[in-house]
């Protein structure tokens, strides 16, 4: 039975991952820590990370940018794996995730599913082919009204992951809202849409002469972002200091 310790318990990530946990034989949540204390989850939830003392073996975390910095601290100091799937984190953050996992194990995703780590192969592949025959490339990402960063940690995922193919040669475009000047080859487009509860639509769009090819993943539920946090996490439990992502859990 792994012990678990979920970082921004009370929010809508941490809720749905706090009933799953509750029908998972292998897994329990001992602590969770949050802004505040509203919700009776039935295990002690802390306001203040450095006030926690509760014992776990494996830190869960959906909160939010700022508070990522003291999970980090706290991590290292009891010695935890960390699960870390909040999105919109500075580089100065990013830098300080690496660093922190030349101590302990720490797996960062912005997105836990399934579907759409298979996608960013696939993405990957399809730039190969495409970006050499001239088609341009454009990121749609879509979340519901209360999302606070944008672009999505997803959107940029996949920016990041087919420029990769393009040795980092392109340069990302926001919205264009101020542009006057016809579109350079050399680009990445990233378009966000915010509105309603829609749970988080990824679109990439190749646009050719004449044709254009759309590859797109649409999350239905946050379960499939709960359930792939919650497989992180037991595998993160047997592993030592390190960097990992999705793509060990899913794929081996
Ligand atoms: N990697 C992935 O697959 C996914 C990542 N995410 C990311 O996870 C994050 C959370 O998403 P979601 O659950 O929808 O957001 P919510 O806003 O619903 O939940 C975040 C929770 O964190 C709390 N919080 C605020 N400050 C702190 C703090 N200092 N310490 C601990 N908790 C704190 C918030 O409290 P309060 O409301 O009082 O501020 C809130 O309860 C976002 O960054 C989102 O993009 C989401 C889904 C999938
Ligand atoms: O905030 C969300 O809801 C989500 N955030 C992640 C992101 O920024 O990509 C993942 C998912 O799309 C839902």
């Amino acid at each position: 039975m792994i012990k678990i310790i979920m970082h921004g318990c009370n929010g809508k990530m941490g809720q749905v991952i706090s009933d799953l946990v509750k029908a998972d034989k292998e897994a329990e949540i001992v602590a969770g820590i949050d802004s505040k204390d509203s919700i009776d989850n039935g295990y002690p939830v802390f306001t203040d990370i450095t006030k926690c003392d509760v014992k776990a073996d494996v830190i869960i975390d959906f909160s939010i940018a700022k508070a990522v910095d003291a999970l980090i601290d706290f991590a290292i100091e009891k010695s935890m794996p960390l699960v870390l799937c909040t999105t919109g984190l500075s580089e100065a953050q990013i830098k300080k995730v690496e660093d922190a996992s030349g101590i302990i194990p720490v797996l960062r995703s912005s997105n836990m599913s399934l579907g759409v780590n298979a996608l960013v192969s696939i993405a990957k592949a399809a730039t190969e082919i495409l970006a050499k025959s001239n088609y341009d490339i454009e990121i749609i990402e879509k979340h519901h009204n209360q999302k606070v960063d944008a672009p999505s940690g997803t959107a940029i995922m996949f920016a990041e992951a087919i420029n990769e193919v393009l040795n980092n040669t392109y340069s990302y475009n926001y919205d264009r809202h101020e542009s006057n000047d016809p579109r350079p080859k050399e680009e990445i487009g990233m378009h966000t849409i915010r509105g309603g509860t829609i749970v988080g639509e990824h679109s990439i769009l190749f646009a050719g002469q004449d044709e254009v090819i759309e590859l797109k993943h649409t999350a239905q539920s946050k379960a499939i972002f709960a359930n792939g946090s919650i497989k992180a996490a037991k595998y993160l439990t047997k592993k030592s200091s390190g960097l990992y992502d999705m793509n060990n859990v899913i794929f081996g």
